[in-house]
């Protein structure tokens, strides 16, 4: 059966909306053009709707094994296709770690058995994340390993992470850092800041993260690796990332919305909806990371999608474990907040979403084009809805953007030809 969608807004290379029709047969793009023939072919009106490629998010967390009382794979993935995404990259601080084989093989069972979209997981720099002892790269990588990082926690020992890039870069694989050092922390929840201080709760300092991506950039640098950021949050970083760039070392970043959304001074009092790592930083730190996405030093926004159950985040801003939900509210929050008041075009959002997290690491999606695997979203750019907690597929209903009003949302998710996800079903 093939599959035709009729009058569907796309933009351009060029950045232009244009209106055409796009056929798909056995899971691929085979034709793109206006009043394409419609015989043997099921129907999708698209007239009014946007048509993207599918969202790809390299910075997820599914919880899948170990921590199904916040997540499965079933319930993230679903929810990330009801967000419009049909690539993610699954962070490895799960029970057990993918830190050998026999752990990787788990979760590539569980991803076949359970995935609604493509899940790429990553696998761990260090054995349990623990920081002392590493993990083969080249076998886990013949075992399906994305990249390796050890998210949720950051690699230490300066040696351990250059033997890392090392190794990473002979078998040329990415090394992506969750970068935090531990001895710059103090026991800090939210940033250091103003804000913390009228909340009397501890702060973790910007160097905690910039330090870390310092070192990191110069043992890149030495070892010739492909060193990708996670979830950078200070002017610092944005900086050090700039000029690295600009000396030619292969370093690249991601953000994440509520860091281009949030600042400190947004956290309303006691409520660990609102804690994440790296925490919401200062105002300034906020414009140097829209500054940095718009000049190219950050290259792509992935979610940080980090799920946690109520009776987890109750215990208090303090206490609470760090993170919040991502995948179904990213595209909203996004396109509410950037485009439709002029700062970006459609076109520059929609990238961030989908070919520049694919460039950076060489994944062949993200494009609409003949030949490609039809992965898409139908997004209605007019639809207004409020975030609504309640109504979340992810177990996890830890936002800080509950009630918020959007305008743009996904109504139609499509994964290597077959609807996923469809707007009231
Ligand atoms: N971002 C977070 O606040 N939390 C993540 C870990 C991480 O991404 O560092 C988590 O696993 O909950
Ligand atoms: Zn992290
Ligand atoms: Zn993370």
């Amino acid at each position: 059966m093939n599959t035709l969608i009729q009058n569907v807004q796309m933009v351009s290379e060029e950045g232009q909306i244009v209106v055409t029709d796009v056929k798909i047969s056995e899971g691929k793009i085979t034709e793109i053009g206006s009043q394409l023939p419609t015989a043997d072919c099921e129907i999708i009106e698209g007239q009014g709707l946007l048509l993207s490629p599918g969202l790809i998010d390299v910075h997820v967390h599914l919880r899948e094994p170990g921590g199904e009382h916040k997540e499965t794979i079933a319930t993230g993935t679903a929810a990330a296709a009801k967000g419009g995404y049909t690539t993610i990259c699954s962070m490895p601080n799960t029970r057990p770690v993918p830190d050998t084989i026999e752990n990787i093989e788990k979760i590539n069972k569980l991803i076949e058995d359970n995935a609604k979209i493509r899940v790429l997981p990553y696998a761990s720099i260090t054995i349990r994340e623990a920081g002392k002892e590493r993990t083969n790269l080249a076998e886990l990588k013949e075992h399906g390993a994305f990249a390796f990082t050890d998210d949720g926690v950051g690699v230490q020992e300066a040696g351990m992470m250059y033997e890392a890039m090392q190794d990473a870069a002979a078998i040329n694989m990415p090394i992506v850092a969750h970068c935090e050092d531990n001895t710059l922390i103090y026991g800090g929840a939210m940033h250091e800041g103003m804000r913390n201080k009228e909340l009397g709760l501890p702060g973790i300092p910007s160097i905690a993260e910039s330090v870390h991506i310092a070192r990191d950039i110069l043992l890149a640098e030495a070892a010739g690796a492909h060193y990708h950021v996670c979830h950078v949050s200070t002017k610092e970083s944005v900086r050090t990332i700039r000029d690295a760039k600009k000396a030619g070392i292969h370093v690249t970043g991601e953000v994440s919305p509520h860091h281009l959304l949030l600042t400190e001074n947004d956290v309303p009092g006691d409520d660990a909806d609102w804690k994440m790592n790296p925490p919401l930083r200062s105002e300034e730190d906020r414009e140097a990371l829209r500054q940095g996405l718009l000049d190219g030093t950050l290259d792509c926004i992935a979610t940080d999608h980090a799920p946690h159950t109520a009776e987890e985040k109750s215990v208090g801003f303090a206490k609470a474990p760090f993170g919040i939900t991502g995948f179904e509210t990213a595209f909203p929050l996004l396109y509410t907040h950037f485009v439709k008041p002029g700062h970006w075009t459609l076109k520059q959002l929609l990238d961030w979403m989908t070919i520049k997290p694919a460039e950076v690491f060489g994944l062949p999606y993200g494009k609409i084009e003949v030949g490609a695997t039809a992965d898409l979203v139908l997004i209605d750019l007019e639809k207004e809805q409020k975030i609504d907690r309640t109504t979340f597929v992810s177990k996890g209903k830890n936002t800080p953007f509950d009630g918020w009003d959007c305008t743009g949302w996904p109504v139609m998710t499509i994964f290597g030809g077959n609807i996923v996800w469809k707007d009231g079903q």
